[in-house]
C-alpha cells in the first residue's frame, strides 16, 4: 500500500476533542487511512515524502451543503440583488430551466468541474443536493449523477413547487414516486420550509416520508425570516437545519435541547441538530449573518458550509466561510476551523469510527481517519483571517491521494 509522510509542519491542527495543536509534527497517509501522526523527529519511513516546509496542517475542509447539479447562472438576478432587489425562492426555477435542458455527460461534466475546483480550494468530503431538477425523471437523473460524484447526496425535491403544479400534489409526488425513484442514490432528504417553498405543514409531510424511507434528514430553515424550519428540525431529529438566520429565543433554546446527551468534551452520546452556517450565502442574499457565536455560547454544535449553487452562493470557497466567520461572525479562528471540518462531518454524521457502511471519519486528523488533509500556505490556521482572500491552499491530500499541491 503506497504510504506518504508529510513532515515539517509547524502546526498540525488535529481538530479532535482536545484541540490539540501539535508543533513541529508529522503525520504519514497509507492507502487511504491516516497511519501515523507525532512529532517530525519520530516519523517512520514511508513510500514518499512531502516536505511541509514550515506550513500549518488541517483536516481538509468538509462541506456538507452545496448544490452543484445545475447548469447555467443567475448572474442577471445577482446585478439585480446588488441593486436592491430582494432574494425570492422563485429565482430556483430559472436553475431548473436550464438544468433540465443538460445532458447528462454536460451536467456530469459541470458537476465534475465544481468539485475539483472545490478541492483545489481545500474541500476533501463533498456534500451536494437535487432540487434542480422537480419532475421524477429529472430528480432521479440528477440524483444518479450526484452520486458519481459527491460523497453525500441529498434528496431534495422539496425545493420549489414547479410553476403550475399544485402544491399538495407536487407534496405527494415528492413523498411518493419522487421519493422512490431517488432513493438508491441519496443518504438524505431535505426540505426549503420558508415563505415562497413549502410551508410547515409540507415540510412535515416530506420529513415524515423521507424518514420512513430510511433517509437522514436536513432542512433549509429559517433563511428568509423566522418560521418553522428550526422547530421541524428538532422535531424530527433532523441531523442539520441550515441557513439559520432568522432565530427567535425558542429557536436557539430547542436547537440547544438536542446535544442534552452529547458530550463533546469526548465526543461520544447522540449527536443533535447541527445549525449549519452559510455566510457566503448570507452576504450574496444580504441577509444577517447567521448568529453562530450565539448558537456556540448556547451549547449548540455550528457547521460552516459553502451552500454553492448558482443562485444564492456562487463559491465553494470554504476558506471564505472561515475568514468571514472569524472577521464578522465572532468566532476565534479554532472555533471557525473547527466548524468547517468537524462540525461539517458531525452534520453528515461522519465524525467518528468506521461506520454501517465502512466509511472512515472525517472532518478531523486521528491515526484511522480518513487521509483527508490540507497544507495552508501559512505557519497557522490565522492566516485565513489574517490575510482575506490570499491563496492560502498549499497542498491536498483527499484519501491520501494529493488533487493540488
Ligand atoms: N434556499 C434555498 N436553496 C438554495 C438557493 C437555491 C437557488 O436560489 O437556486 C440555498 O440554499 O440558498
Ligand atoms: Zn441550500
Amino acid at each position: 500500500m503506497n504510504s506518504t509522510l508529510v513532515t515539517n509542519i509547524a502546526e498540525l491542527h488535529t481538530v479532535d476533542a482536545e484541540a490539540r495543536v501539535l508543533r513541529g509534527a508529522a503525520l504519514v497517509m497509507e492507502g487511504e487511512r491516516i497511519a501515523w501522526i507525532g512529532d517530525a523527529a519520530a516519523a517512520p519511513a514511508a513510500d514518499t515524502v512531502h516536505d511541509a516546509g514550515g506550513r500549518a496542517a488541517l483536516p481538509g475542509w468538509v462541506d456538507s451543503h452545496t448544490h452543484l447539479v445545475f447548469a447555467g447562472d443567475r448572474t442577471a438576478e445577482f446585478e439585480a440583488r446588488m441593486a436592491g432587489q430582494a432574494y425570492a425562492a422563485g429565482g430556483i426555477a430559472t436553475t431548473v430551466a436550464a438544468t433540465r435542458q443538460a445532458g447528462d455527460y454536460e451536467l456530469t461534466r459541470l458537476l465534475l468541474g465544481r468539485a475539483a475546483e472545490a478541492a483545489r480550494g481545500g474541500t476533501t468530503y463533498l456534500e451536494t443536493k437535487t432540487g434542480y431538477g422537480l419532475d421524477v425523471e429529472e430528480e432521479a437523473r440528477h440524483a444518479r449523477i450526484a452520486s458519481t460524484v459527491a460523497d453525500e447526496v441529498t434528496y431534495l425535491g422539496a425545493h420549489l413547487v414547479p410553476a403550475g403544479a399544485d402544491p399538495e400534489e407536487y407534496t405527494d409526488l415528492v413523498c411518493g414516486e419522487m421519493l422512490e425513484r431517488v432513493r438508491p442514490y441519496v443518504r438524505w432528504a431535505d426540505v426549503f420550509c420558508e415563505r415562497g417553498a413549502f410551508t410547515a405543514e409540507q415540510a412535515r409531510r416530506v420529513l415524515r416520508a423521507c424518514g420512513e424511507a430510511g433517509l437522514g434528514l436536513r432542512v433549509h430553515g429559517n433563511q428568509l425570516g423566522p418560521g418553522a424550519g428550526v422547530q421541524l428540525a428538532v422535531e424530527f431529529g433532523a441531523a442539520s437545519v441550515d441557513h439559520v438566520n432568522h432565530l427567535q429565543d425558542a429557536d436557539v433554546e430547542a436547537l440547544a435541547g438536542t446535544w442534552g446527551s452529547w458530550d463533546a468534551t469526548v465526543r461520544t452520546g447522540n449527536p443533535g441538530t447541527v445549525a449549519t452556517c452559510l455566510p457566503a450565502c448570507d452576504l450574496s442574499t444580504r441577509q444577517p449573518l447567521a448568529p453562530a457565536r450565539l448558537l456556540l455560547d448556547a451549547g449548540v454544535e455550528v457547521a460552516l458550509a459553502s451552500n454553492c449553487n448558482p443562485g444564492t452562493s456562487y463559491t465553494s470557497s470554504m476558506a471564505f466561510c472561515v475568514t468571514t466567520a472569524v472577521l464578522q461572525m465572532g468566532l476565534s479562528v479554532a472555533e471557525a476551523v473547527r466548524a468547517a471540518t468537524f462540525g461539517g462531518a458531525l452534520a453528515l454524521r461522519r465524525h467518528a469510527g468506521l461506520d454501517a457502511d465502512g466509511r472512515r471519519a472525517v472532518g478531523s486528523l486521528a491515526v484511522g481517519h480518513r487521509a483527508d488533509v490540507q497544507l495552508l500556505n501559512a505557519p497557522s490556521p490565522t492566516h485565513l483571517a489574517y490575510r482575506p482572500g490570499m491563496p492560502l491552499t498549499g497542498a491536498v491530500w483527499r484519501k491520501g491521494v494529493a488533487v493540488a499541491r
